[in-house]
């Protein structure tokens, strides 16, 4: 099925230099509101944020084009994580349009400097300190929405340090252009298993998300806006209020499409658990408390290959269907 232009995302404004972004301020408030609702409705919205610069932004995509093109692939391939969703994935079939490198904790510079090592022999320092600097400002971007999403729900302070104690982990990706007028998958349909994403891309147009009637939506991007994604393990902790987008990649025309994701991926040993506040005679606990990492593992397995991908979660955490048991994963 094709998907409709861009008319139903919101277009969020975080609008540097104003008092917008001072927590507690009208802006602030009114801000909270709308992300909130843009949670709520579609799991997903457009932030406008001009604090990461255009320089910025280009020279990182910039340098993703040259690890793509420049380094060979025995040497992409060093790129490996027990973790699922961390490790190197390269295009491997010609039905393949997707190549993809992850960087666990890439707030961190160290794991920058680790994953730099092993595609060039001079470590490239150029690339760590460019990247690092991105990932930082993306993982600003996303505690401001997260302190946004807790204060829309008035959960105050005191939730922060316990919402979901998380790293930030750098996904960089090239799809191929399909080589006709075809319009072919990038990528498939899924709900994000880490707890939140945000993506920027090269403004090549690909991603779609998918509408409350269950058409899809094409996002158009531009050099100052990136998307925000609720995950499943969010939509969990919020006991459903907030929805998981789904989203896909699909591609047409002659022009490759490159995107940056970073995921707030909850650190081992985190129960994914919903607070009390979200409870009530109105709305009963909808989901067992979990283990994230369990999750994680459970949603790459053969057994879940069968389930789609958004209904994952209700089967591994649901209370009222049938669940699966928690898999023995070796990190
Ligand atoms: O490349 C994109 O725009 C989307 C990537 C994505 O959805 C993912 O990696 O989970
Ligand atoms: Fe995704």
């Amino acid at each position: 099925m094709g998907a409709d232009a861009e008319f139903q995302i919101p277009i969020i404004e975080f609008r540097t230099g104003s008092s917008d972004l001072t927590r507690g301020t009208e802006g602030w408030h009114h801000l909270c509101k709308r992300v909130r609702d843009a949670c709520e409705t579609y799991g997903c919205f457009r932030v406008v944020y001009e604090r990461i610069s255009r320089e910025i932004r280009e020279e990182t995509f910039r340098l993703l084009k040259e690890l793509v093109e420049e380094v060979p692939l025995e040497r992409k391939q060093k790129n490996v994580n027990p973790k699922p969703y961390h490790s190197y994935f390269g295009p491997c079939s010609q039905q393949s349009l997707y190549e993809g490198f992850g960087i666990e904790d890439a707030s961190n510079f160290d794991s920058v400097k680790r994953f730099a090592q092993l595609m060039w022999s001079h470590g490239h320092p150029y690339f760590c300190e460019t990247v690092n600097t991105m990932v930082k400002q993306m993982e600003e971007l996303n505690n401001i929405i997260w302190a946004m999403i807790i204060d829309s729900y008035g959960l105050g302070e005191k939730y922060e340090p316990v919402m979901i104690n998380h790293k930030t982990m750098l996904r960089m990706m090239k799809y191929m252009a399909p080589s006709s007028e075809e319009y072919r998958r990038g990528l498939h349909a899924h709900t994000d298993k880490l707890a939140s994403t945000i993506i920027c891309d090269d403004q090549t147009p690909g991603l779609e998300i998918e509408g409350k009637d269950g058409r899809w939506i094409k996002l158009s991007s531009s050099p100052t806006s990136f998307v925000f994604v609720v995950g499943d393990p969010l939509m969990v902790w919020s006991n459903g209020r907030m929805k998981a987008a789904k989203h896909r990649v699909m591609m047409t025309g002659d022009k490759d499409r490159y995107s940056i994701a970073t995921f707030t991926v909850p650190v081992d040993g985190t129960v994914i658990k919903t607070p009390p506040e979200f409870v009530d005679e109105q709305r009963p606990p909808l989901f067992k408390d979990f283990d994230f990492t369990d999750f994680l593992f459970f949603s790459f397995s053969e057994q879940a290959k069968l389930i789609d991908s958004a209904d994952q979660i209700y089967a591994f955490a649901s209370l009222s269907s049938p669940q699966i048991p928690a898999q023995n994963h070796a990190l």
